[in-house]
């Protein structure tokens, strides 16, 4: 794609605004390298909390020390520093946004002329901001600036969420009975009802499969209607853009193009990104853009597993576990009998504080000393790819989703909450690459899929998983279905000016 001539003409300068979340986080910087790779000038909008955790953990100025049209601009989130930002509160981070976003992104924008560098850049000439920050939206249209949503959730939860009304007329939606214990409600025999309302999905979702925003019993809660409301919006802008693929997500894509003609399936973005960085020849080895210090001693240990002999667990950087489901889950693993490498984020288990290990067990402890690995955080791409590495056993966010799709793994899925109740769906039911055991924490179901998934049924998901690999790595080729949505989308960024 282009090359500016910065001197004579400034390029288009983009304004990227995720929401301040590792997973969010970590698709828009790979958007935004693309676009400086295509020589345009870019300034990443974080919060200050997200910031921070950047420049404690991470290594963004490395990384983006050889795109010098690269820059980083922040606000506050509003919430007090020490929110957990964890768990069901997450929302309240694009709840507080909402009320104190939309004065600071004012300011923002008019006190600094753009973000313009005192000259030096073009004004922001579009912004490209995350599929729930709508607070922005009156600011730029005011200033004429063009706007384009990117949701960084995959095509099968987005589209669900924009059938919310349909399903909430079709008495799908809400669920009754929220009130009661979260075990017993999931039991409930409503919960595998089919789902009849979303085109195109009336036989592959359950109503334990819609996305968990919506598992709401009052119509009313704020989130759930913040969610609604954020996601039917999404046709005012003047582009979509969605981090997946065609030969994936080809049929609920066409559903969502029937509403937004301009869309962009330009994934998955991780990949796509190592390819553009190869093909000008430019280094990719492994930067960190990570909230948490990753702990490299896992890839050590990985090295003297056998190949295909561990599984990877991790479920991202939202989930957090009961002390309970901690423990089922880890004597499933342990009773399983297989190696594994299981993340634990040291803020993900409630009223458990960190090293108070103190109720495990004998047999735990030596199932894992002999055949496990935990840690706080890990270079989860470098992990991925270990040949030591058999099957990834995660709660379904979608950039886990990607990331285990793009190297051909299998997956078992363990979903949290929003996005991940659809994706993992998708995984066991549609893609057949791995199974599901949403609604469930038994150690005894835990340790029988986990030997299906290694062992048992591996071969057919790893057949199919390998074959939507190559299809991924079509799409992001030159010529291929993202790398023309992409190439497509640079030259809309470059009309804009
Ligand atoms: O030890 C770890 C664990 C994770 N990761 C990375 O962290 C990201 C996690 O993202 P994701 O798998 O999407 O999970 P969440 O962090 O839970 O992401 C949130 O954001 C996603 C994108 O919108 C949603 O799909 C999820 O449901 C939502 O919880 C991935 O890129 C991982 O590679 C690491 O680098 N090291
Ligand atoms: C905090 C949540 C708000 C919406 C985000 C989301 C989405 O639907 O885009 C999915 O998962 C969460 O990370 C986000």
């Amino acid at each position: 794609m282009s090359n500016h001539d910065a001197a004579a003409k400034p390029p288009p300068h983009v304004l990227i605004f995720p929401v301040p979340l590792q997973g969010h986080v970590n698709s828009m910087l790979n958007l935004a390298e693309l676009l400086c790779l295509s020589d345009l000038h870019v300034t990443m909008l974080l919060s200050d909390y997200t910031h921070g955790r950047l420049l404690r953990h991470a290594s963004l100025h490395s990384r983006f020390s050889r795109h010098p049209g690269f820059r980083v601009a922040t606000i506050s989130d509003g919430l007090p520093d020490d929110h957990p930002r964890v768990g069901e509160r997450i929302l309240d981070i694009v709840l507080s946004l909402k009320e104190v976003g939309g004065a600071q992104f004012r300011h923002l924008m008019e006190s600094t002329e753009g973000l313009s560098d005192g000259g030096a850049r073009r004004r922001v000439t579009c912004l490209i901001m995350d599929g729930v920050l709508s607070f922005a939206v009156p600011v730029v249209e005011e200033m004429g600036i063009p706007y384009i949503y990117f949701r960084t959730i995959s095509a099968c939860s987005f589209w669900p969420y924009f059938c919310i009304q349909e399903m909430i007329d079709a008495g799908e939606v809400p669920l009754k009975g929220k009130d009661e214990d979260k075990l017993a409600y999931w039991e409930k025999k409503e919960m595998d009802l089919i789902v009849t309302s979303v085109p195109g999905m009336e036989n592959i979702l359950r109503r334990r499969d819609i996305p968990g925003f919506c598992r709401v019993d009052d119509i009313d809660d704020p989130g759930f209607q913040a969610i609604k409301t954020e996601t039917k919006k999404t046709v005012k802008a003047t582009a979509f853009i969605l981090n997946t693929f065609e030969d994936l997500e080809g049929p609920v894509l066409d559903q969502i193009r029937k509403h937004m003609h301009n869309m962009y399936s330009i994934g998955p973005l991780h990949t796509h990104l190592k390819a553009r960085l190869e093909s000008k020849g430019m280094e990719t080895s492994h930067h960190s853009s990570s909230f948490w210090d990753e702990d490299r001693s896992c890839i050590a240990w990985l090295d003297s597993q056998p190949a295909n002999s561990v599984i990877y667990v991790s479920f991202g950087s939202i989930t957090i576990l009961t002390k309970d489901e901690l423990f089922e889950f880890w004597y499933g693993l342990v009773n399983s009998g297989q190696r594994f490498l299981w993340v634990v984020r040291p803020d993900s288990i409630i009223g458990f504080d960190s090293g108070n290990w103190n109720e495990t067990t004998k047999e735990l402890e030596e199932g894992t000393k002999s055949r496990g690995y935990m840690v706080g955080w890990v270079p989860q791409h470098e992990v991925l790819h270990h040949p030591a590495i058999g099957a990834f056993f995660t709660h379904s966010g979608w950039n886990s989703t990607l990331e285990s799709i793009a190297i051909g793994l299998p997956m078992l899925c363990w979903s949290y909450f929003a996005d991940q109740t659809t994706n993992s769906r998708y995984v066991s039911d549609v893609w057949k690459i791995g199974l599901d055991i949403k609604d469930t924490c038994d150690r005894i179901i835990i340790e029988k899929m986990i030997r299906d998934v290694m062992e048992v049924r591996r071969d057919e998901f790893l057949q199919r998983v390998r074959c939507l690999a190559e299809l991924a790595k079509k799409a992001i080729s030159e010529g291929g279905s993202s790398y023309s949505n992409l190439n497509r989308l640079i030259e809309f960024l470059e009309s804009t000016v």
